[in-house]
């Protein structure tokens, strides 16, 4: 006589924790194992009472328990009690919960009983796969009229337990379940999960957090978890399916909210694959993911409505959702038909080169952007963005496929305005913007660089400077270079030097001298100023007169210092002695008339500690008598100098 246990196909999910095939439970044979999830083992199984296959979840979370002797569970250690505990009373509440409805759509619970120092939940034995199992088998995002189908179900569900006063709370792709043939069918409410969560205090315990709406993190006054909490999660899912990634987490999205909008997706979706989803069903579930409550809609109903959704019972209990896939559902293992349209476009995987077999692109949102971006050099990117019309940051990436090279090169076909941009072109924008990025970092770590290593550059290098031994700024075009680096100031060196002959800088023709002007043309206005000039000159609020002494006592004692650093600060010096001798031929500022010494400043802090010549020079530089002094005017333009630099 041949058993009436029906033989377990899954059994080649194996656990360590798992009883094993043969085992008895009650009035239960387990024949198999269906899913390992963290909470807890389901089983498939056999009902010898009423002689039908069943499914039971022992109540096993993996981190706080394992299998002890025999069929009994026990706590890894005994400070994992309490969490165990809490567990344990939200999966039999849960269980208790579940009882009490009754829904085509929602888990059913035939019985559930506590022993072994656990506790079982017997339902009925679905033939199918989870939602997420199944997106990861279809070509492309699925068609709206499948999704509505989905939705009718899931929505239906919702509303009888929400008119329970009872909320999923956990709504998510693994926990929503295809049938083979008959509706979808929502999983467990995850109470198991938060009671040991909430004991542990970690969200991410409690949550599936990139479904859970902000008001699942912690109730706050005007944020209370409602029919509109479950909402977003199921808009969230929807996203998901669109994307084939998850959307951002509420803790994110509410600080920033990079999530590129549904409706933008759905553009995407259309631009790539041909499918073009309703705008009531775009609007509907953007307003769902609406990260306020209030700003979702309240209700199943109140979605549904808004939607435009209407439930025919009759055929979603004949729902066969891979027929109705049609061409996107692809078996595992199965070489798929050429797909019209996304021939050109594989998904990069992991593992074996990609070929034209495998699923379609994703869309990828990817934060933050920024990273993404600037992480990847415009040629190793795999990926194809596409950008938001409204923001910049709204980025796309589709990880779609360069990869695999097209036969021929596709007819260019003109882009009807507001239409999404072809891959060819998002790609080359892609590239464009990455080149730009790029050149921005360099940029970036080149500024770094050099504030970080031209001894000039810094507040040190001030600090560090001996005090200018000439008595005036005469003085100081004839007097022997100062030891050490020159001041690199914009006084200095643009004190009227002659653009064409710097005479009296006899070194200062350095490389970066040379080069500098021609360089700096660019940033020259028509004018004849270089706004940097302009700045500078309007900065330094000082008398004007003529003199060319100055500058060209600058350029020869930094050109004379013999220092790497002398030499670097006077081509500098000279540099811009140059440009602003050419772009500004206005006077440049001296010191008023009134002696040598004082009309320079040059002994201004001339005994200073070099660590307290700043401090000493700044309160120098206050008293009106020494305000239009030479070495206050350097001074001053020095701070500004490096105030432009770093800013
Ligand atoms: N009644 C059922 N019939 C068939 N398979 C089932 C049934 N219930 C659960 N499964 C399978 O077992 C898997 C794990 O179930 P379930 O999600 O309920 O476990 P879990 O421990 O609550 O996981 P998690 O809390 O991490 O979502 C499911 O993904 C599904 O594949």
């Amino acid at each position: 006589m041949t058993s009436p246990v029906p033989d377990a196909s899954p059994a080649a999910l194996t656990h360590v924790d798992a009883l094993a095939v043969g085992e008895r439970l009650a009035e239960f044979e387990i024949t198999g194992l269906l899913g390992v999830g963290g909470f807890g083992l389901v089983y498939q199984a056999f009902d010898h009472s009423l002689h039908r296959p069943v499914a039971i979840k022992e109540y096993m979370p993996s981190a706080l328990a394992g299998r002890a002797e025999g069929q009994r569970v026990a706590t890894r250690s005994s400070a994992d009690g309490p969490a165990y505990e809490s567990g344990l009373r939200g999966f039999l509440s849960e269980a208790r919960l579940l009882a009490r409805f009754d829904h085509p759509s929602l888990v059913k619970v035939f019985r559930f009983w506590e022993a072994n120092g656990t506790a079982y939940m017997v339902m009925p034995l679905y033939q199918g796969m989870t939602l997420k199992q199944a997106r990861q088998q279809m070509r492309s995002p699925p068609p709206e009229a499948w999704l509505r189908q989905v939705l009718g179900g899931v929505l239906g569900a919702l509303s009888v337990l929400h008119e329970g006063d009872t909320l999923h709370r956990d709504v998510s792709p693994d926990n929503l379940f295809l049938q083979d043939l008959g509706p979808p069918v929502l999983l467990d409410l995850g109470a198991a999960r938060r009671a040991v969560g909430e004991q542990t205090q970690k969200h991410t315990a409690i949550l599936k957090v990139n479904y859970a709406p902000i008001e699942q993190y912690a109730e706050a006054e005007d944020m209370h978890p409602g029919p509109w909490s479950d909402l977003y999660s199921l808009a969230a899912v929807v996203y998901d399916c669109l994307c084939n990634k998850p959307a951002p987490p509420a803790t994110f999205r509410i600080i920033k909210d990079r999530m590129l909008p549904l409706a933008e997706v759905a553009r995407v979706v259309e631009a790539e694959f041909g499918q073009s989803y309703s705008a009531p069903f775009v609007a509907s579930l953007s307003q769902a993911l609406a990260i306020r409550p209030e700003q979702r809609p309240a209700s199943t109903q109140a979605l549904a409505e808004a939607m435009g959704l209407s439930v025919d019972l009759a055929r979603l209990s004949r729902f066969d959702w891979r027929a109705e896939l049609g061409d996107l559902w692809q078996a595992p293992g199965s070489a798929p038909p050429p797909q019209p349209g996304s021939t050109d476009v594989t998904t990069v995987l992991p593992g074996p080169a990609p070929s034209p077999t495998t699923p379609e692109p994703d869309l990828d949102f990817t934060w933050p952007q920024a990273l993404s971006v600037d992480a990847r050099p415009p040629a190793a990117v795999s990926a194809t963005r596409v950008e938001a019309p409204s923001t910049a940051a709204r980025t796309v990436p589709l990880a779609a496929a360069e990869v695999a090279a097209p036969a021929a090169v596709p007819p260019v076909v003109p882009r009807a305005a507001g239409a999404p941009p072809s891959a060819d072109a998002l790609h080359w924008r892609q590239t464009v913007i990455g080149v730009v990025l790029l050149s921005l970092l360099g940029a970036g770590l080149g500024w770094w660089w050099q504030v970080s290593h031209d001894p000039d550059a810094g507040v040190i290098t001030e600090l560090a400077e001996p005090a200018a031994p000439a008595a005036s700024a005469g003085a100081a075009a004839a007097s022997p270079p100062a030891p050490g680096p020159a001041q690199p100031t914009e006084g200095q060196a643009g004190a009227g030097a002659p653009t064409a002959a710097p005479t009296s800088a006899p070194v200062a023709e350095s490389p970066r001298a040379g080069s500098s002007p021609a360089a700096r043309s660019t940033a020259v206005t028509p004018g004849g100023a270089s706004d940097s000039s302009q700045r500078k000159a309007a900065a330094a609020a000082v008398p004007p007169a003529a003199t060319g002494a100055a500058a060209t006592g600058a350029a020869s004692r930094g050109a004379a210092s013999g220092s790497a650093a002398g030499a670097r600060t006077a081509g500098r010096d000279e540099g811009r002695g140059a440009e602003a001798a050419s772009n500004r031929p206005g006077p440049e500022p001296v010191a008023p008339a009134g002696g040598a010494a004082s009309g320079s400043g040059a002994a201004l802090c001339a005994d200073s500690h070099v660590l307290a010549k700043t401090m000493c020079m700044h309160q120098a530089c206050a008293r009106p008598e020494n305000t239009a002094t030479k070495a206050c005017v350097d001074y001053r333009r020095g701070l500004q100098e490096r105030s432009e630099r770093l800013f």
